[in-house]
This record gives C-alpha cells, structure tokens and sequence, in this order.
C-alpha cells in the first residue's frame, strides 16, 4: 500500500551564509503516524522544520503538505498546526488571549482557543499572563497553539523539555489520540527514552543530513543493551557530531 504522506520534504537544502545547515534532505512522515526527528545540537532539525513552517525559506528542493506545495496553500497554519517556539508570546497577554490572537494569524475562529486551553490543561489558568507561566505551562501553551483548528498534521519542535512526570504522560496519552484520529506528527526531540515508547518512525539527521530513516522496530534492532534506541542513535551519530559541550565526550 502507498504510505499516506501527510508532510513531505524532498531534495531540501537550506545554506545560511557560507555555511550549508541543511543538505539535501529527504524525509517526511504520514498521517496517522508519529514520526520523530532525531539528531545532535546543530543538526538542522529546526531549520527543517522552520521551512516546512514557511518561517525559513529553502534554497532548493520541494516541501508539500497531503500532496500540495507549500506555496499552492493558501492558509498554512489550517493544514498544519506549529509548536516550535514556546517563548514566542507576550508576557503581559492572558494565555487565552495569546491564542485568540494565534487563531486569527492561523484563521481559524476565536473560539478555538477555549476548546484547545481544555485539551491541554490549561482552561483553568486561561485567565492568567503567560509571563507568569512555568516553562512546562509554555509547552502546553505551545501545543495548544498548534492545535487550534483541529489541523490535520501537528508539527512540534522538542515539546516534551519541561514538562513533569504527569505531563510526560499526558502528552504520550495526547499523541495517541491525534494519531488515533489519523493526524500527522512530526516531533523534533532529545527525549530519547520518550521517543522509544512513542515513536512509530525515526529519522535521525547529523550535520544537515538524514543519516537513518526507519521504522521504530527497525531502528531498535541496531542498538543493543537496556537502551536500545540510546545505543542505536549513539552509533548512529558517532561520526556527526563536531560540538560537544564540555569537551569531547567520546
Ligand atoms: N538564522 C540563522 N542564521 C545563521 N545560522 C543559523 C540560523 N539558524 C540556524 N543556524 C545554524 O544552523 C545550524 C542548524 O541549526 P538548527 O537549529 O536547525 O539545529 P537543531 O538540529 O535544531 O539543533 P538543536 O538540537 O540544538 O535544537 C546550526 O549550526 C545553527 O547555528
């Protein structure tokens, strides 16, 4: 059966001055599947997803959306929700108001900001100033951004850093049910030992390249001991990674 791509990047290639950050990827991930995006710091994970955001533009290649070009869809943010960013609110805004305002950007209705502060818990400090949020209520109010207009792929940049045990949890449960629901998920993440209960598909990118493009299973089988996927991915990037903090690791 033809695999049902929900976001599809093809031949992308993205340079910031001299320096090549993305090359010529290819990746993508289908609907109803929660695909991971893997990688050292500096990889390009974000900048891949920043250019499926049409926040950065390419400097080659293709990126559609369920078979569309970016540039063919009118309003991006009703195809595709995004979560990349959890400091990008004003401080002296309501988190409801925050999102009444990301819904009209997105255009979808205003109302959609109480439906999505219920999903991720947070219709009981609607009313507060986000300045005032802890940064795991800046995840939640991050992933509810992305949710609003109920969008048929969710694309998500480390959402999982700062959250608790129980919003661990709760974002596992809430990844279930999009996908459940037959939507696309693209996750930027280090939580590797999330990504190893969760995860459907895993790309890991090092150096601007996709170095591993696979099933979950598939991906497991490379790595050996307690913690196959950290065994797998530290083999995986063993030659990718030029920047270790503290000096070199191993
Ligand atoms: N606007 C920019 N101008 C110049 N260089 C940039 C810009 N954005 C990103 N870079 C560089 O591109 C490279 C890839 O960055 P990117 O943020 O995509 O990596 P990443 O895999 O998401 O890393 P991390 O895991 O640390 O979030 C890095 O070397 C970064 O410094």
């Amino acid at each position: 059966m033809p695999r049902d791509r929900g976001i599809a990047v093809s031949g992308v290639s993205k340079r910031f001055g001299d320096t090549v950050v993305v090359d010529d990827v290819t990746l993508g991930a289908d609907a109803g599947s929660l695909t991971y995006l893997l990688g050292p710091n500096g990889a390009g994970k974000t900048t891949v997803l920043r250019m499926i955001a049409g926040l950065t533009a390419p400097d080659a290649g293709t990126i559609t959306v369920e078979g569309r070009s970016l540039r063919a869809i009118p309003q991006l943010g009703r195809a595709i929700g995004f979560g990349l960013n959890p400091f990008a609110h004003h401080p002296k805004h309501t988190a409801r108001r925050h999102l009444k305002w990301q819904a009209r950007l997105a255009g979808v209705p205003a109302d959609e900001a109480d439906r999505v502060l219920e999903l991720v818990g947070l219709a009981p400090v609607a009313g507060r100033l986000t300045g005032r949020f802890s940064y795991g209520m800046l995840q939640r109010l991050g992933i509810a951004t992305a949710l609003l207009g109920d969008p048929r792929s969710v694309v998500l940049d480390e959402p999982a850093n700062g959250l608790d045990v129980e919003g661990t949890l709760w974002l596992r449960e809430l990844f279930a049910t999009l996908t459940g629901q037959g939507k696309t998920l693209l996750v930027a993440s280090h939580s590797l030992s999330e990504v190893e209960i969760t995860a459907h598909r895993i790309i890991i990118m090092g150096k601007g390249r996709v170095l591993t493009d696979a099933s979950r299973d598939d991906v497991l089988a490379l790595g050996s001991g307690p913690r196959r996927l950290e065994s797998a991915y530290l083999e995986i990037t063993r030659t990718s990674v030029d920047y270790v903090a503290g000096g070199s690791a191993r």
